[in-house]
Formats: C-alpha cells, sequence, structure tokens
C-alpha cells in the first residue's frame, strides 16, 4: 500500500481527466473548454493541487486522522452509544478468535484414531464452546448494530447543525462568492451526509480489524507461515478499492460547478414561481437545451469513470484470485510435507475464509472510510472557511470541531445587551452619521460607494435618492451593519458600528428590503418572524401584530384569508394560499413596522403597492418616524418631498443633499429627476 495512485507520473487525476482526448468519444477529453467553457475557470484549475496529494500513502497518513475525527464526532454527539458500539465490537472480535481456535479442538477429536461414536463425544465439549461462542458473537454484534444505529441521527444533527450556524452568521458578501458557493454547495449535498457514513464506516473498520486480527491471532497459532499469505490477498483489493475510491472523487470534483448549475436550471423549470415566465417567454426549450448540455456532459464524465472503475475492479479480482490461490497451495505443501496436522490445516481453511471476509470487509470499510473522509473533509474545510468569515464582533461562540447545540428559538430574544467590555449603542441616540464611507463588492473592480458621508437625526425622515446601480441599497445594508465599509464608519452617536457585536445593531435596525423574502410560513409569523418568542407559533393576542397589519395595509390582506393571521402563504402544501405581489409587500412593510426598532430602512417599499396604498403608506412611515428615524429609499419622489433631508447618489457618490425645495432650486440631478416624474402626471 505504499505506492502513490498516480495515473500518470506526476499528473494529477484530474488534470488527466481534463486533458486526455477521447477516442472514442465517450471520455471528458477538454471539455470545459469546448463545452462548458462558462465553467472552465472555477472548477478545474482549483483543485489540480488538492487531488495531487491524494494517493495511496496519503490516504494511509490520513485515514487515522479520519477515523479520530469520526469517533470525536460520534464521542460528542453520544458518549454511552459510541462506548458501547466500540467495546461491543472488540468483545465480539474476541469470541470470533476463541470458535476459531475451540474448532481446532472439534477437529482434532474429529480426525483421531477411534471408533465415531467415541470420537463425536469427544468433540462434544469444544463443540459446544463453539457454538456457545458463535451465539455470544452474534447477539455481541447484533447489540453492537443496534447502538451504531442510534448514532447516526445524532452525528447528523451535529453536523448540520453546525453547517448552518455557520451559513447563517458567515459575512453576506461570502454568499456573492462563487467558489464560496460552490464549496457551500459540495459541503452541504454531500459532505455532510458523509458524516455519519465516516463514524460507521470508522466502526465497520474497527469491526473488520477485530475480525481479521481474530483470524491472523489464529492462524499465527496455527502456522507463524500462514499469516503473510493471508495479509498477501489483501493488497489487490485494497488496491483497486482505493484507486476507484479516487476517480470518483476525482469525478464529483470535476462535476461539481456542473451540478450546480444543473441544480439552478432544474428548479427553474420546476418551481411554481418561474412557471408563468418560463412559459411567457417560451424559455423551455433553452432551459431544456442547457440542461441537456450540463447533462451530456456529466453522462460523458461518469460514463468514463464507470469504465476506469470496471478496469480497475476487474485487475484486482484477478491478482485477489491469484493470491488466493497461492495461499492455498502454500496450505497444501504445508500439510504434504507434514509441517501442519489434518485437524490444524482444516482450523487454517476456515480461519483464511473467516479472516479474508473480514480482510474484504475492512478493505471495504477502510475504503469507505477514506472516500467519505473526503467529503467529510470537504464540509469540514468550508465549515473552517464558512466560520472563518463570521465577522469578529458577531462574537460566535468559540469554533469546535463539532457543532454546538443553538438556543431554542423560542426563548433565544433578541440580543439587546452587548457583552462586558464592549461598547453598547445608545438608547435613545441623538444622530446616526455615515462618515466618508467606501465600498467594493468582493470580486469587483468598481467601488459602488465611494467617500459617503450623510447624517440623520433622531426623529427624521431621511430619504436615498439616485438612478439605478448608484449605490442607495448598498449603502442601507451597510447602515444596517450588514456589510462592513471598506472605509470609513458608521456612528450612532459617538458608538462607530465596527464596535458593536451585530446581533445588536440587527435588534436596532429594521429593515424593508428591495427584495424581500416571501417566506414559507402563517401570514402571522411572517409578520413576527424573527422577533422574540412569537417567532415561532405566534401569540395570538400581539397587539402589536394588529397594529403592525394596521399600518401597512396587511390588515386587509389577513382578513380574506381562510385562516386569518393563521393561514399558511404557501401554495405548495394543502390549504397554503397565494397573495399578490402588493399584498406580499404589505406583510413586508408590516414585519418592518412589528420590530419597532429605532431606525427603519425601507429600500423601495411601495414598488407593488397600489396608488391609495402607497399614499397611505408614506402617510404611516412619518407617523412611524416619531420618536425613531427613518431611511427612505425610493424613485418616487413625490414621496420624498416631505422628507426631512434627501440625499442625492449619483455612481456611488453624494451629489446634492437639502430639503425638496433647496434640491429644486440648485436645478441638478434631484429637480431633473423630479420634473420628469412630475410631467408624466401632467400630460
Ligand atoms: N452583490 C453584489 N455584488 C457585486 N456588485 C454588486 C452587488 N450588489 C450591487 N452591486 C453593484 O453595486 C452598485 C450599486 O448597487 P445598488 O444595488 O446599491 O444600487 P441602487 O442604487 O440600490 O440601485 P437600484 O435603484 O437599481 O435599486 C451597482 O453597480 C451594482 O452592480
Amino acid at each position: 500500500m505504499g505506492t502513490r495512485l498516480r495515473i500518470t507520473g506526476r499528473l494529477p487525476l484530474l488534470a488527466r481527466l481534463r486533458r486526455r482526448p477521447d477516442p472514442a468519444g465517450d471520455e471528458p477529453g477538454d471539455p470545459f473548454e469546448s463545452e462548458l467553457p462558462e465553467l472552465s475557470a472555477l472548477v478545474w484549475h482549483a483543485r489540480d493541487g488538492e487531488l495531487a496529494e491524494t494517493g495511496m500513502g496519503t490516504m494511509a497518513r490520513r485515514l487515522p486522522a479520519v477515523i479520530a475525527q469520526a469517533a470525536g464526532l460520534a464521542w460528542r454527539a453520544n458518549r454511552a452509544d459510541t462506548a458501547a458500539t466500540i467495546s461491543l465490537n472488540l468483545a465480539a472480535g474476541l469470541f470470533t478468535a476463541f470458535g476459531l481456535l475451540a474448532t481446532t479442538g472439534v477437529l482434532t477429536a474429529l480426525f483421531s484414531a477411534g471408533p465415531t461414536p467415541g470420537r463425536v463425544r469427544d468433540a462434544l465439549p469444544s463443540l459446544a464452546l463453539v457454538a456457545g461462542s458463535v451465539a455470544l458473537r452474534s447477539g455481541l454484534q447484533a447489540a453492537a448494530g443496534w447502538t451504531q444505529a442510534r448514532l447516526e441521527p445524532q452525528v447528523q444533527r451535529l453536523v448540520e447543525l453546525r453547517l448552518y450556524e455557520a451559513t447563517t452568521a458567515a459575512d453576506l458578501t461570502a454568499l456573492d462568492d462563487s467558489s464560496f458557493l460552490d464549496d457551500l454547495q459540495r459541503a452541504e449535498t454531500r459532505g455532510m451526509n458523509a458524516a455519519p457514513q465516516v463514524v460507521q464506516h470508522a466502526v465497520d473498520v474497527l469491526t473488520g480489524a477485530v475480525g481479521m486480527a481474530a483470524a491472523a491471532g489464529t492462524l499465527g497459532v496455527l502456522h507463524p507461515l500462514l499469516l503473510p499469505l493471508l495479509l498477501l490477498t489483501a493488497v489487490p483489493e485494497g488496491w483497486a478499492s482505493v484507486r476507484s475510491a479516487r476517480l470518483r472523487y476525482a469525478t464529483m470534483l470535476a462535476l461539481v460547478g456542473v451540478a450546480r448549475r444543473k441544480w439552478i436550471l432544474s428548479s427553474l423549470m420546476t418551481e411554481r414561481r418561474h412557471a408563468a415566465e418560463v412559459r411567457a417567454f417560451t424559455m423551455r426549450p433553452f432551459l431544456l437545451g442547457e440542461y441537456d448540455r450540463f447533462a451530456a456532459h456529466q453522462r460523458r464524465v461518469e460514463l468514463g469513470l464507470a469504465r476506469r472503475q470496471t478496469t480497475t475492479k476487474i485487475t484486482g479480482d484477478v491478482l485477489k484470485g491469484l493470491a488466493t490461490a497461492g495461499v492455498y497451495v502454500a496450505l497444501g505443501l504445508l500439510l504434504w510435507r507434514g509441517w501442519v496436522p489434518l485437524a490444524v490445516a482444516g482450523t487454517a481453511v476456515l480461519a483464511i475464509r473467516s479472516g479474508q471476509t473480514s480482510l474484504v470487509n475492512l478493505v471495504f470499510a477502510v475504503n469507505q472510510c477514506y472516500e467519505e473522509g473526503l467529503y467529510f473533509g470537504d464540509y469540514l474545510a468550508f465549515c473552517d472557511a464558512a466560520e472563518a468569515r463570521i465577522p469578529r464582533r458577531a462574537l460566535p461562540p468559540p469554533p469546535a470541531a463539532v457543532p454546538r447545540p443553538a438556543p431554542p428559538a423560542e426563548t433565544a430574544p433578541p440580543a439587546r445587551a452587548a457583552p462586558p467590555g464592549r461598547p453598547a449603542l445608545p438608547d435613545p441616540f441623538g444622530r446616526i452619521q455615515v462618515r466618508d464611507v467606501t465600498f467594493t463588492y468582493p470580486g469587483s473592480d468598481a467601488p459602488s460607494l465611494r467617500g459617503v458621508s450623510l447624517e440623520l437625526r433622531r426623529g427624521e425622515v431621511v430619504a436615498l435618492v439616485g438612478e439605478n446601480g448608484s449605490g442607495k441599497t448598498t449603502l442601507s445594508r451597510i447602515m444596517a451593519g450588514l456589510y462592513d465599509p471598506d472605509g470609513g464608519e458608521v456612528r450612532w452617536d459617538e458608538v462607530s458600528l465596527a464596535d458593536v457585536p451585530q446581533d445588536e445593531v440587527w435588534s436596532r435596525v429594521a429593515v424593508i428590503a428591495q427584495e424581500y423574502t416571501h417566506w414559507p410560513m402563517t401570514a402571522r409569523q411572517n409578520i413576527t418572524m424573527g422577533r422574540g418568542p412569537a417567532h415561532r407559533a405566534g401569540d395570538p393576542e400581539d397587539p402589536g401584530v394588529l397594529a403592525a397589519a394596521r399600518a401597512s395595509g396587511a390588515e386587509e390582506v389577513v382578513a380574506d384569508l381562510a385562516r386569518g393571521y393563521d393561514t399558511l402563504l404557501d401554495r405548495r402544501f394543502q390549504g397554503g394560499a397565494e397573495l399578490s405581489g402588493g399584498q406580499w409587500q404589505r406583510l413586508a412593510v408590516a414585519r418592518g413596522f412589528y420590530r419597532d426598532a429605532p431606525l427603519l430602512i425601507c429600500d423601495e417599499p411601495s414598488a407593488s403597492l397600489d396608488a391609495r396604498a402607497e399614499h397611505l403608506l408614506f402617510d404611516r412611515i412619518r407617523d412611524h418616524a416619531a420618536g425613531r428615524t427613518v431611511l427612505l429609499i425610493t424613485h418616487r419622489l413625490a414621496s420624498v418631498r416631505y422628507a426631512d433631508r434627501i440625499y442625492v447618489l449619483e455612481h456611488g457618490k453624494v451629489t446634492e443633499e437639502g430639503d425638496h425645495d433647496t434640491l429644486m432650486a440648485r436645478n441638478g440631478l434631484y429637480a431633473d429627476l423630479y420634473t420628469l416624474q412630475a410631467s408624466a402626471y401632467r400630460c
């Protein structure tokens, strides 16, 4: 097992998969450049180095670490079950060895001279020992299987929690990063499921090793020469299994971008919210064609894999057959030379068969453990990377090798108090200042904000206007503590947001986002989402819900629902209702009001509202601002003329500021846009 599993010298398998042209036409050749150029840079080059390390020596080196990780995970999932699984398997192995050795007694008695009834009688005590140890071994194995089965869901829960804890806390910009998303896809779709498998296969490795040790120990006792012969039969199978696993893993890595693209396309073709547009824009042939292009590529790569795996398996089987024949020839020679008696040879045959079975199981388990360990490694690497992208001031619990149990959602209060030693946001604050803020999205060449400064005083409605792409949403996200600026800062009185735990910022800001989520929950939960104990079931008596619904106009929407606030807003489930765009928007606005935060950020809150609802909403926003502060982003300039102050953004810079009259008198972009909109109503 010492050779490195390199298929062509120093060339990693993945690169080879990529470069080799296939005369038969069912190999990938150089598919990403020729067939799927849009995915080429992302996938292939990023993983070459990683795969180059994956040889058999590497596997041998990594396996103990994988097993240790599995053991640690299982231990943290449930100590009693882990201890029971290990000790029951060890005990079962002992009884296997004991049963094999007792077989020698049976055979010795049976092969001795004398009348048959006497020989059978002599064999009975050893036979009883064999029967007893077989029964005990089976009982122990069954109990071990049970404890092992109990571990699986517990391990699964731990790993799921860790991943989702990390993805929901990671910096928002991480989710704009395509390599982060690729890694997330691998970790979620494959790596996360690998965790219980790793644990299971690690236990199987233990079981196989114990069974193998029992057979090997028995053979060693019977005749020392038999032992290396038995081990020889393991080499071909081990080689074949590891090579096969590596091929499969390389293929999975090669196809991760394809799988993600296919998944996106499949959701476009199956999800209800896209169905109308798919038809109206006659997108079906395009989507099906795209899907088929990726599926065809995947099929070609997978056919190549199947062929290589079959060749590998046949080679391994042939070599194993030769090795097994060698073992039996050696045993025959030992018998022929009279170096072992017949009874011992008989036991040796049984021990070899038992050893081979254990060996096959062991090799299979090692292979599976290693393969799943690779996927599990992806999961761990992703979780580490995602945890590293949790902003430090979010103050997550210290990273651990396993997930931490989350506080029960219904009892988790919004984080209002800063931890000791951390400054808290002033309550109430006097003014919020944005000072010289710059921001560039990761991977973008141009900054979205360039030295923006503005001020909001308590109780004011401040409007942000500007053409598409001028940076309004980006600025509002920085003010909501969702992005950290590259330069400059946001201060609440004298406290900089950068010094305050993010949870505290988020609990003090309510955002009615431009792109909001249609939460597939009840109408009540759509309003109370994320705020206090009501966030799970909803408190039917909560006056805050009624007030927020009234202020946003959601009250009329809920009145028409079959089960009022308890109506499920998801047509995919029985009894679920669907809302119109404007009705959804009223609920989103209600959610913002319900949070009752000192700073309300409204990003295009009226885009889908009818004229009356829009008019009412802006009135309500003004009412809401009494004692609180509102940042209003909108293209409906008639609604901002009553704002206390208006900032005009152009290409990420504030170019105008003042109230409506000042800006109209200035005759700049604001006046242009306002006059344009007003003239549309005049004619
Ligand atoms: N997630 C992102 N990744 C990279 N660039 C982004 C991202 N979101 C926005 N941008 C870029 O940042 C700039 C400002 O976008 P932003 O959404 O802040 O504009 P906006 O003023 O809110 O536009 P609109 O009026 O259309 O809503 C744009 O050039 C946009 O392309």
